[in-house]
């Protein structure tokens, strides 16, 4: 489905006076294997390399090296000149859909925007497919005439699910997509994502810093430090036998919200009063 073998990006480093610029490297030669219908989640702390990877997998940006998979066929990742068919297999949800919205911009038109990457519709197509699947996150045909700002936060991001979906797209990659929701509004959301990957049997690569939502939504977790993956395994293995001194860390930073840890907790804790005032 998605395959990255040796991910290397370089960014331009800052030079001082006569001193030359030392290149940062972001990425240290990142492997991924995403496998159709499921969730691959990467995490790690900020400065990592999590967004660089996500504008990579994305087509977005180029990469210094490596090799990328898409449906079994190499993409040039050193020319980098993707086609409009591969661009529409992949489509990335960025965490703050007020930015990735055009506030002048009404959402109908934004969504019509995605189809100029699919040319074969004619304009009333191009209304039922937005009707469409604005419905299908939630939201209502006639929510294409009005602006980003007439919206919640929780039903901006599913503008920018829906747009991400318009052109039928294999691949999702979620750059932190319910970072910025309320808790609440968070659980609806992943719900939605989880409903859209089974119907649409879409692959996603979930991108974030939160491990109780990871730990939620993924088949297969991934975890970055400083450029490169320090463990990778199936969400049971990361999560309940950690192999890494980085993911171990990054999980006791992690409040647990399993319901049964929190009940044992508790359950401790009365044991313990009851023990000092016996
Ligand atoms: N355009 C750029 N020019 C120079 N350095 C960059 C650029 N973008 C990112 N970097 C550097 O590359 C490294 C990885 O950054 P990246 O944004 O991919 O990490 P991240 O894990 O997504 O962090 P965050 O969660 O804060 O977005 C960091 O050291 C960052 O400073």
């Amino acid at each position: 489905m998605l395959e990255a073998q040796g991910l290397i990006r370089d960014y331009p480093g800052k030079g001082r006076l006569l001193r030359k610029a030392t290149p940062v490297r972001a990425l240290k030669g990142v492997d991924l294997v995403l496998r159709q219908g499921r969730t691959l989640s990467v995490v790690g702390e900020s400065g990592c390399g999590k967004s660089t990877l996500a504008r990579i997998l994305t087509l977005i940006d180029p990469a210094t090296d490596g090799t990328l998979l898409i449906d079994g066929k190499a993409v040039d990742i050193a020319r980098f000149r993707p086609s409009a068919e591969l661009r529409r297999k992949v489509r990335i949800v960025f965490q703050n859909p007020y930015g990735s919205l055009n506030p002048r911009q009404k959402v109908g038109d934004a969504l019509a925007e995605e189809l100029l990457l699919n040319t074969g519709l004619g304009a009333a197509e191009r209304r039922a497919r937005i009707g469409e699947m604005l419905e299908r996150v939630g939201l209502s045909g006639a929510h294409a005439g009005r602006y980003p700002h007439m919206f919640s936060g929780g039903q901006r991001q599913r503008i920018a699910i829906a747009r991400a979906l318009m052109v039928n797209p294999r691949i999702l990659i979620l750059d932190e997509p319910v970072s910025a929701l309320d808790l609440s509004v968070q659980a609806k959301v992943l719900n939605l994502l989880a409903d859209l990957q089974r119907d649409f049997d879409l692959s996603y690569i979930f991108i974030s810093h939160d491990l109780s939502v990871v730990r939620r939504i993924s088949d297969e977790v991934m975890v970055m430090q400083a450029g490169e993956v320090v463990e990778r395994g199936s969400r049971n293995a990361v999560f309940g036998d950690p192999q890494h001194p980085y993911t171990r860390q990054l999980l006791a930073a992690t409040p647990s919200t399993d319901t049964g840890a929190i009940r044992a907790r508790l359950a401790r804790r009365a044991a313990l009063r009851a023990a000092r005032g016996a």
